[in-house]
């Protein structure tokens, strides 16, 4: 495909997405309706789509409209590429600029503000929350999130992982913020065939997960419950952590784990699986993955930036302060209760965790908000001890 096609196949998926369809679906559907697309052509118009649902406003604002079209039209503006050559409507290249998209273009360019490409209602939020770090963060979220793979230190050393990596076309460097982190630096698309990811060598973990599993306290304690499991990321982290430790895997939603198993066993780790509401007993550690907006992770899917609503931010932090206080229960006394999310918001982060400290049965002992400027996407750990009730 000629780069002017793959503008002329991002229109259309926008367009799907901009109605309301998952842009992950719709790139799918594409993808299986248009053969002839290479593997290369997927992952340009991929990055397209991607890039444009990231800026999304200000886009829209460059290109004179809130269609996969303007989009488009604001992307290449915004990377000052000539419209015409892009716009041609030779072969399948996107139509010419019609009078109307022409004279749209004369609006004046957004500024300021509107550069951030935040949803206006929670611009604000974030402004308060993220104090100085506002800026700079907020431009960072436009941009592609790096690839960070946790090297499984049960299984091999950090060294070792880049070496056989480097086997299959793959470089990646380590990251200082976590002795388990690799940065891949090349070749991420050969990541799910390559030997070091199917021997379970390395996982796929953002650097934010490592930081905070590697500062979890774990003097004292011989088994762990992670309350909201999904995939196991952060169970599997632990597993590999600390081999000897019982852990236990629970979600409300069974299916969520059903991938578990087999990453478990990929990564040489044994995990108990709990069916929905069948807890009993106490832990010595217990993790609360919430459910959160993802606000740190927008990123990687931008889509969900703009589908977040003020009624279900409420709605999740309700749920949360629930799970909290649920999840509570099974820790045993002198146990860890860990509360994450991966939201930049305060009101699902350091607010959470300040309602919950109330308890007078329970020690704060750490918390941390993790961003871009860490390196990572946007994360929030907090660590709680229960005191023994003598
Ligand atoms: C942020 S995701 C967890 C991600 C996972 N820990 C990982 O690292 O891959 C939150 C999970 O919480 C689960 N969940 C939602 N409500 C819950 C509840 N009341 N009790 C337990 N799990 C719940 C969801 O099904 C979802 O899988």
């Amino acid at each position: 495909m000629t780069p002017a096609a793959r503008v002329a196949a991002a229109i259309e998926i926008l367009d799907l997405v901009l109605s309301g369809e998952p842009a992950e679906r719709c790139l799918t559907t594409w993808a299986r309706n248009n053969r002839f697309a290479g593997s290369k052509d997927r992952a340009a118009i991929r990055d397209h789509v991607y890039d444009a649902l990231r800026c999304r406003e200000s886009f829209a604002r460059l290109g004179g409209a809130k269609s996969g079209r303007g989009l488009m039209i604001g992307a290449c503006r915004s990377q000052n590429v000539t419209l015409g050559e892009v716009f041609s409507g030779v072969g399948h290249a996107p139509a010419p600029l019609t009078a109307t998209e022409e004279a749209a273009l004369l609006a004046p360019v957004p500024e300021g503000l509107e550069l951030l490409d935040w949803p206006d209602w929670l611009l604000p939020q974030l402004k308060a929350d993220l104090g100085e770090a506002f800026v700079a963060v907020s431009l960072a979220q436009r941009e592609r999130a790096p690839l960070f793979l946790r090297v499984n230190l049960a299984k091999t050393t950090r060294e070792k992982a880049m070496a056989m990596l480097r086997r299959d076309d793959i470089d990646a460097e380590p990251h200082p913020a976590a002795s388990t982190a690799l940065k891949v630096v090349q070749g991420a698309r050969k990541l799910r065939l390559a030997q070091a990811y199917l021997d379970g060598s390395v996982e796929l973990q953002d650097l934010a997960s490592q930081i905070a599993i590697e500062a979890l306290p774990l003097d004292g304690v011989a088994s762990a419950l992670d309350f909201c499991a999904g995939g196991g990321g952060k169970a599997l982290a632990l597993a590999a952590r600390a081999p000897k430790l019982r852990l236990s895997a629970h979600d409300i939603d069974a299916g969520r784990m059903k991938d578990l198993p087999l990453r478990a066993e990929r990564a040489g780790a044994w995990i108990n699986l709990l069916p929905p509401g069948a807890v009993t007993g106490q832990w010595d550690m217990v993790l609360v993955d919430a459910p959160c907006s993802g606000s740190g992770t927008w990123r990687r899917t931008p889509d969900a930036k703009w589908q977040l609503l003020p009624e279900r931010l409420d709605a999740l932090v309700a749920l949360q302060s629930e799970i909290l206080q649920a999840a509570s229960r099974y820790v045993a006394p002198e146990g860890y209760l860990v509360y994450m999310t991966c939201s930049l918001l305060h009101c699902e982060n350091i607010a959470q965790a300040e309602q919950f400290a109330v308890n007078p049965e329970w020690q704060w002992v750490e918390h941390r908000q993790l961003t871009t400027q860490d390196g990572s996407d946007g994360f929030f750990y907090s660590v709680f001890k229960r005191m023994n009730a003598e």
